[in-house]
């Protein structure tokens, strides 16, 4: 959809700063009410040096002719995917210069792991958790199946929606692998996040998105940052790589929410496995992005399925109970009399 530009500068009171979300390496995020439409919310990206307001400081390391070429591709990108709930809605632009997409009022799963303060909310359960890499899983999936490379897996461009549904955001480094076949782009990506085979652009393939699928995964199930420089070793995948191997699961499912419990241990072990095979130095080993969706649904119906004989024992305890009543209600019971067994 085409937006007027004039409208969208008084859907952020003209770039105001009270209505700034956030700022990435090639442009800024502004909170919008279209009044149009009945004061929709909704997240509006320029690039940061296209308006020349003084609240927005330039960057000295990137050109304004490359800031606004980044965002055109990004608008090419984002508007050529479908809808999918997994992935960050795309609702239009203006003259190609301001990308409107839907607002995530509740913040990033970095945030959500990593960042504990009285305005953010506990941290997820260990289901939940794993649920949130299943949906992340199936949004990189459906990205590769349009032949779309992401680059910048990590858990700063995972957002929350206002029913804290998870969806893969941030499309400022993705390519289409058609395009990139004919004008191929440099390298790209976050340190701790990037793969570190993607060493020329002849490299790129989907598997350097699964190796940064792999390191946010690896974080979500210990809950430690991909790079942590208090710690030794500061790289995520450096430490629980060996522990992976070392079958020393325990070490690493941190965080809580129950993923310590022994009814996870098999779900865990399948995880981490998985996780350790998507950072593999051996790229040709990693799994496809579509493996990893299947066995992330496989993990999760684990311990469903690892306790259901418990449930199934209980509801047989149940029945013979009953059984054993009804059979001496009726021996103390005669014609005439009624007699009450609980
Ligand atoms: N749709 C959105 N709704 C709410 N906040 C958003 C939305 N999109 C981005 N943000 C926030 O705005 C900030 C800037 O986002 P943006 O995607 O431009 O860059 P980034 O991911 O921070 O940086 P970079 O582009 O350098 O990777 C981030 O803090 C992000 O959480």
């Amino acid at each position: 959809m085409e937006f007027d530009y004039e409208k969208l500068v008084s859907a952020t009171d003209g770039f105001s700063p009270s209505r700034l979300i956030g700022k990435g390496s090639h442009g800024y995020v502004y909170e919008g009410l279209l009044h149009e439409e009945h004061n929709r919310v909704v997240a509006i990206k320029t690039p940061s040096l296209s308006l020349s307001r003084s609240s927005q400081p330039s960057s000295p390391l990137i050109t304004k002719t490359e800031q606004m070429k980044k965002l055109e591709d990004e608008i090419k990108i984002m508007s050529s995917l479908p809808y999918n709930p997994h992935v960050l809605t795309f609702l239009g632009h203006a003259e190609k210069r301001l990308m409107v997409v839907e607002y995530m009022p509740n913040g990033s799963l970095h945030q959500l792991l990593h960042v504990s303060s009285s305005a953010t909310p506990p941290r997820p359960t260990w289901l939940k958790r794993i649920e949130i890499a299943l949906k992340i899983a199936r949004a990189v999936h459906f990205l590769h199946e349009q032949g779309i490379l992401h680059r910048d897996i990590k858990s700063d461009n995972i957002l929350f929606d206002s029913s804290w549904e998870p969806k893969l955001a941030d499309f400022g480094l993705a390519v289409d692998l058609v395009a990139e076949k004919k004008a191929p782009t440099a390298p790209a990506g976050t340190i701790g996040y990037l793969d570190p085979s993607y060493t020329s652009p002849e490299k790129l393939s989907a598997k350097t998105d699964v190796y940064s699928y792999g390191v946010v995964l690896l974080e979500i199930v210990s809950c430690r940052k991909a790079i942590d420089v208090s710690r030794s070793p500061a790289s995520i995948v450096d430490w629980a790589v060996p522990l992976i191997e070392e079958g020393k699961i325990g070490e690493i499912c941190g965080g809580g929410g129950g993923g310590g419990s022994g009814v996870f241990v098999e779900t865990n072990l399948r995880l981490l496995r998985m996780a350790a095979r998507c950072v593999s130095s051996d790229v040709e080993s990693r799994p496809s992005s579509g493996e990893i969706a299947a066995e992330m649904v496989a993990c999760l119906t684990e311990p469903v399925r690892r306790s259901l004989p418990l449930w199934i024992s209980f509801f047989r305890g149940v029945v013979k109970l009953k059984r054993r009543k009804k059979r001496l209600r009726e021996r103390m019971t005669w014609p005439g009399q009624t007699c009450r067994v609980r």
